[in-house]
C-alpha cells in the first residue's frame, strides 16, 4: 500500500541551506564568532561516530624531526631523507627567512583577518580562478618578500629531497617542481567548543611540497602509525611537509602524510601555508613515477597526470579521508597460474573460485565480498588474442599491471579472455579501492564461456561469480540442485546469455535477473 502523506513536517536539519546562508554572510568562522555565539553551529559539528573512530594522540616521545639548514651535506641529506620517507614532515631551522620576515607576515595574515569586514568583502570569493581572494591581497609588499623568499626555501628543499632520493640536485626543480607556489592565510579565531568540531580536517595536500609558517598556539598534528603526533610550534622554524605529488613522482618512497589542526579554545591561531604546486600554471606536462628510480623491484606504483587532472581530481573528492593517490594507482595483477595447462578445466573453477575466497577473507577486514568478471565478448567482438601473445593489460602499462579501466579504450582491450577479480569491502559502490588480480585465461575456450555464478544456482551467494569453463562443465554443478536448494535459473544457452548481457549494457540490473525462475 502506498504511503500516506503526513501532516506533519519534520524539521529536517538543511544542511545546505546553513552552508549557503554560512556561505552569504561573507565573514567565515570568524564573524560567527566576533557575533558572539556559544554553540557552534551544527555544520559545523562533527558527527558522533567521525568523532568516536579518530585517532588517539600520541603519548611517546615521537617529535617531528627539526632539521638545521645551516649546515648543509650528507647528514642533512640524509635527515631529510628519514624525515620524507616516514612522518613526511619535518621542521627546518636556520632556513635564511629572516626572522622579522616571518614575524611580519604572520602579522599581517592576522592584521588581514581582522580588518573591518566591510573592507576583506570585496575580496570575497570561492572562485579557484581569482588570483586575489580573501586572505591574500593585504600587505602586499610583506606578502611578495615572503613568497620571494619561501621560493629560494622551496628550492634549497627540492635540492636536499633530490639528493634524498638519489638523484642529481636539480632534479625536481628541473620538473617544475618550484614553478609555481600559491599562498594561504588560516585564521583559526577561538572556539566555544573546540571538542566537537576541527579547525582543519585530516586531509594531505595536494601540491609537491608545503612550507607552513605557524604561530605559536599549535594544534597542528600529524597522522603516523594510527596516532596523532603534535607539530609544536618552534620558534622561527618553518614546517615542510611532502604533497601528494611528491608521493606520486618518487613512486611511494616519500610520504605526502594525513593532517589536521585542532580547533582552541583560544586563539586566533594564524598560519601561513605556501604550496608549491604548478597549478595555477597551463602546463600540460605529465607526472609519473621518476623513470631513474625504477627498476624491476621497484616498478611504477602510479601512472602518469598531469598537475591539472589531479588537483581537478582531489577537489571532486573532497575531503573524506581518503588518498587521492589511490585512483591514479597501477592495480597489481598477477597471473594465478594457467589453470589449465595443470589440471582439468572442471577443477579449475572450484580451485581458484576458493582460492581466491580464503584470500580475500585473510586480505581484508570487515565483511568482504569477491567479485570475478570475465571479460567475455559480445559477440561482435573479434576472438581474443591467442595464448602467449602479450596480453591486452601489457600494451598500455607495463608488463603486470593495469589501471582501473575508466578508459574506454582500455576497457574495450580488457575485453578479451581473462578474469578480473575484485575484492572489496564496499560492494559494487564504484569507489573501488579493491585490488584485481587478473587470471590469465587465454587458454579456456571463449565459445564455452557463461555465468558460473548461474550454473552454481547461487551457491556464490554474496559474490558476483563468472567465469571461464569449458563444455562439460555443467553436469558437475547439477549436484548443487536438491529438493532443499530448487534451481533459481532457468537454463539458458551461452549465446542468449552473452547476448542479453550485451544488448542490455550497464542498466543496472544483473543478467542474472533476466535468468530467474
Ligand atoms: O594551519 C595549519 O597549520 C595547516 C593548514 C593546512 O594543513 C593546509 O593549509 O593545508
Ligand atoms: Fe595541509
Amino acid at each position: 500500500m502506498a504511503e500516506l502523506a503526513t501532516t506533519e513536517t519534520p524539521t529536517v536539519y538543511n544542511r545546505l541551506q546553513e552552508l549557503k546562508a554560512f556561505d552569504d554572510s561573507k565573514s567565515g568562522v570568524k564573524g560567527l564568532v566576533d557575533a558572539g555565539i556559544q554553540t557552534i553551529p551544527k555544520i559545523f559539528v562533527r558527527p558522533t561516530d567521525d568523532l568516536a573512530a579518530d585517532y588517539p594522540i600520541c603519548q611517546t616521545h615521537l617529535a617531528i624531526p627539526i632539521i638545521d639548514l645551516g649546515t648543509k651535506g650528507p647528514t642533512t641529506v640524509d635527515a631529510v631523507r628519514r624525515a620524507a620517507e616516514t612522518l613526511g614532515f619535518f621542521q627546518v631551522v636556520n632556513h635564511g627567512v629572516p626572522e622579522r620576515v616571518l614575524e611580519e607576515m604572520l602579522a599581517a595574515a592576522r592584521g588581514f583577518h581582522e580588518m573591518e569586514k566591510e573592507v576583506k568583502l570585496g575580496f570575497y570569493s570561492r572562485e579557484a580562478e581569482r588570483r586575489v581572494k580573501f586572505g591574500t591581497n593585504f600587505d602586499l609588499d610583506i606578502t611578495m618578500e615572503y613568497s620571494k623568499q619561501i621560493k629560494r626555501l622551496g628550492s634549497t628543499l627540492f635540492e636536499l629531497l633530490s639528493e634524498a632520493l638519489g638523484l642529481k640536485p636539480d632534479h625536481l626543480i628541473g620538473l617544475d617542481c618550484t614553478k609555481g607556489h600559491a599562498i594561504l592565510c588560516h585564521y583559526y579565531p577561538a572556539c566555544p567548543e573546540p571538542e566537537l568540531t576541527m579547525g582543519t580536517t585530516k586531509h594531505s595536500d595536494p601540491d609537491f611540497l608545503t612550507i607552513l609558517l605557524q604561530d605559536g598556539f599549535g594544534g597542528l598534528q600529524v597522522l603516523h602509525q594510527n596516532q596523532w603526533v603534535n607539530v609544536p610550534p618552534v620558534s622561527g622554524a618553518l614546517v615542510v611537509n611532502i604533497g601528494d605529488l611528491l608521493q606520486l613522482v618518487s613512486n611511494d618512497k616519500f610520504v605526502s602524510v594525513e593532517h589536521q589542526v585542532l580547533a582552541n579554545h583560544v586563539g586566533p591561531r594564524v598560519s601561513v601555508a605556501c604550496f608549491f604546486n604548478t597549478h595555477g600554471y597551463p602546463s600540460t606536462k605529465m607526472y609519473g613515477p621518476i623513470k631513474d628510480l625504477l627498476s624491476e623491484d621497484n616498478p611504477p606504483v602510479y601512472r602518469e597526470t598531469t598537475v591539472k587532472d589531479f588537483v581537478a581530481y582531489y577537489d571532486s573528492k573532497g575531503l573524506d579521508g581518503k588518498s587521492a593517490l589511490t585512483y591514479f594507482k597501477f592495480w597489481r595483477m598477477r597471473t594465478v597460474r594457467r589453470a589449465v595447462d595443470i589440471e582439468p578445466p572442471e577443477k579449475v573453477v572450484a580451485h581458484v573460485g576458493l582460492w581466491l575466497i580464503g584470500r580475500a577473507r585473510k586480505q581484508s577486514c570487515g565483511p568482504t565480498f569477491l567479485m570475478m568478471w570475465s571479460h567475455t565478448h559480445p559477440p561482435t567482438q573479434p576472438p581474443p588474442p591467442p595464448p602467449n601473445e602479450q596480453g591486452p593489460y601489457d600494451r598500455k602499462a607495463p608488463a603486470g599491471y593495469a589501471w582501473y579501466s575508466e578508459d574506454p579504450q582500455l576497457n574495450q582491450l580488457a575485453c578479451a579472455s581473462s578474469i578480473e577479480v575484485r575484492y572489496t569491502t564496499a560492494f559494487s559502490d564504484g569507489t573501488s579501492e579493491f585490488s584485481i588480480e587478473v587470471l590469465n585465461t587465454t587458454t579456456f575456450s571463449d565459445e564455452n564461456t557463461a555465468a558460473s555464478h548461474l550454473i552454481a544456482n547461487d551457491k556464490f551467494k554474496s559474490v558476483f561469480f563468472r567465469t571461464h569453463f569449458q563444455k562439460g562443465i555443467e553436469s558437475k554443478f547439477k549436484q548443487l540442485v536438491s529438493e532443499e536448494n530448487p534451481p533459481i535459473y532457468k537454463e539458458t544457452t551461452l549465446e542468449e546469455y552473452v547476448t542479453l548481457r550485451y544488448q542490455k549494457g550497464n542498466d543496472g540490473i544483473h543478467t542474472l535477473t533476466h535468468f530467474k525462475l
